[in-house]
This record gives C-alpha cells, structure tokens and sequence, in this order.
C-alpha cells in the first residue's frame, strides 16, 4: 500500500508541488525540546518548504527517541537536522542572548565517577562521547548569522542530563572541556539519532542563562526565544550542499 507522507500528499492539487520540493530541495530537520522554543524557530522561517520543526521533549533520552522516530519516517530522508533551544552559555565564552553554533557535541556527564574524577563512556571503551557537528553546514550557518547582525560564537555545546547549578559542577566541567561554549540537555541525543542515520546534525543555543550556581530569576527565557526566532528568519533561505 501507497504510504503517505503527510496531509499534503493526499491531495492531488498539491501533488506537483511536492514532487517538486523532492527534485528541488534539501530537506532539513530541526528539533526543539519544547513548544516555546519550536514556535519561535517557526515564526522566524515563516512559509519554507525544507524545514520540518519537531519538539522532542527535554533531556536527551527524549530527544533521542523522538528524532530516531522522525528520521524513520522521512521519506525521502532528511539531508541535515539540526538541534535548536535555549542554553546555558559559559562565562567568558557565551553572553546572555549571544548564539552558539557547535563546532562539536559532547555527552559531558556520560560516564563514570570514581574517587579520582571522572571517565567520559569512550575512555571506559563503550561507544563515544563526543560527535562532530557538520562542517560546511556551520559555515553557512555562521556566515547568515553573521549577516543578519547576530552575536554568533561556534564552540563545543554540552549536553547534560541535568542543568549545571553550582559552582563546583561548573569547575568539574570546565576541567574537562576548557573551550565549552554552552550547555543544553538534548544535543548528542539528537546527534547519536542522526549519527545512527548518517545524517549530518549541528546544534545551535540562544543563551538564556550562565553556566553556574543556580539563579532562575536571572534567566533570559523571552530574550533568548526572541533570538531562536532571528536565527529562523537568517536561516529561512538555507540550502544544504
Ligand atoms: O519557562 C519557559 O517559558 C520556558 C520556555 C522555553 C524553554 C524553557 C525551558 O526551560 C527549556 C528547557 C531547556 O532549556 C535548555 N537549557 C537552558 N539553559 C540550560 C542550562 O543552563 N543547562 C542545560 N540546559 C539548559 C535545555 O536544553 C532544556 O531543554 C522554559
């Protein structure tokens, strides 16, 4: 039997248009944790054609699932997805409603403690910790940031299954990523997703906050939402090569 991709290739007036976005265009697969935050990618892309934006739930179990089951079901398959949110931006490295686009994402808790300190999974010889982001997708990305007058940084994204909120934790981390750019809890789920897939994958976090002792009154949650939505509109006309 036929499958369906969505409502649109059940009516045949529309029949044309999406054969054509196949030959056409790229498709590109955005995932936002939650609805706040896919809404304002949204409203930013307004009417594109190769841009699908899904929420995925926070923390990156959930994250790892939903895009598993999104790239399971593209027909054709998704040419790039890229993970979107707010995030905690280090000091130093990230201000409060600068954007980072990752050059790599890092499972930064995904591990072993021992009384010595912590070994990352990879050093423990169980599959890895670390995925690169996508080359030439950043560079893209970074170029149309940059011409829409956004604060762009490219650096390392942590993704952590719990938000870091004291000071020491902060350290702990620094210790072993010194050049962190920011931290978000559903990147390297959605990168081992793609990755599974072959499919290239970058992130990109407004900042809402500082990386530290915990302050959610200091959080700049609309602020950050209002650049996701900037970042839309600079990446509206994206095309992957
Ligand atoms: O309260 C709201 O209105 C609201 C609107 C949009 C998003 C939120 C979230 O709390 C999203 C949770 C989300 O945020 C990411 N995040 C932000 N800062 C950090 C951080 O310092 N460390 C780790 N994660 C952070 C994270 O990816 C969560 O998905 C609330």
């Amino acid at each position: 039997m036929k499958k369906y991709r969505d409502e649109s290739e059940r009516d045949p007036s529309r029949w044309i248009d999406w054969k054509e976005r196949i030959r056409m265009h790229k498709r590109i697969l955005v995932m936002a944790a939650v609805e706040a935050e896919a809404e304002a990618v949204k409203r930013g892309l307004g009417e594109t054609s190769i841009f699908e934006v899904q929420t995925c739930g926070v923390g990156p179990i959930a994250a790892a699932a939903s895009t598993a089951r999104c790239l399971a079901r593209a027909e054709p398959s998704y040419d790039l997805v890229i993970s979107m949110g707010i995030g905690g931006g280090f000091a130093g490295q990230a201000p409060l409603t600068s954007i980072v686009v990752s050059d790599r994402i890092i499972a930064a808790d995904l591990g072993a403690e021992t009384p010595e300190g912590f070994i990352p999974l990879d050093e423990m010889g169980f599959g890895q910790t670390m995925i690169e982001a996508d080359g030439p997708a950043r560079s893209e990305i970074v170029a149309r940031l940059e011409q829409h007058d956004l604060p762009v940084r490219t650096g390392p994204v942590l993704t952590v299954s719990t938000v870091t909120g004291t000071a020491s934790s902060t350290a702990r981390l620094l210790a072993r990523y010194p050049d962190a750019a920011a931290e978000g809890m559903e990147g390297f789920g959605i990168a081992q997703a793609a990755r599974d897939q072959s499919v290239p994958v970058i992130e990109i976090r407004a900042i809402s906050n500082v990386v530290g002792p915990r302050d959610r009154d200091a959080w700049r949650i609309p602020e950050a939402l209002q650049q996701l939505e900037r970042v839309g509109a600079a990446l509206k006309h994206f095309t992957v090569h």
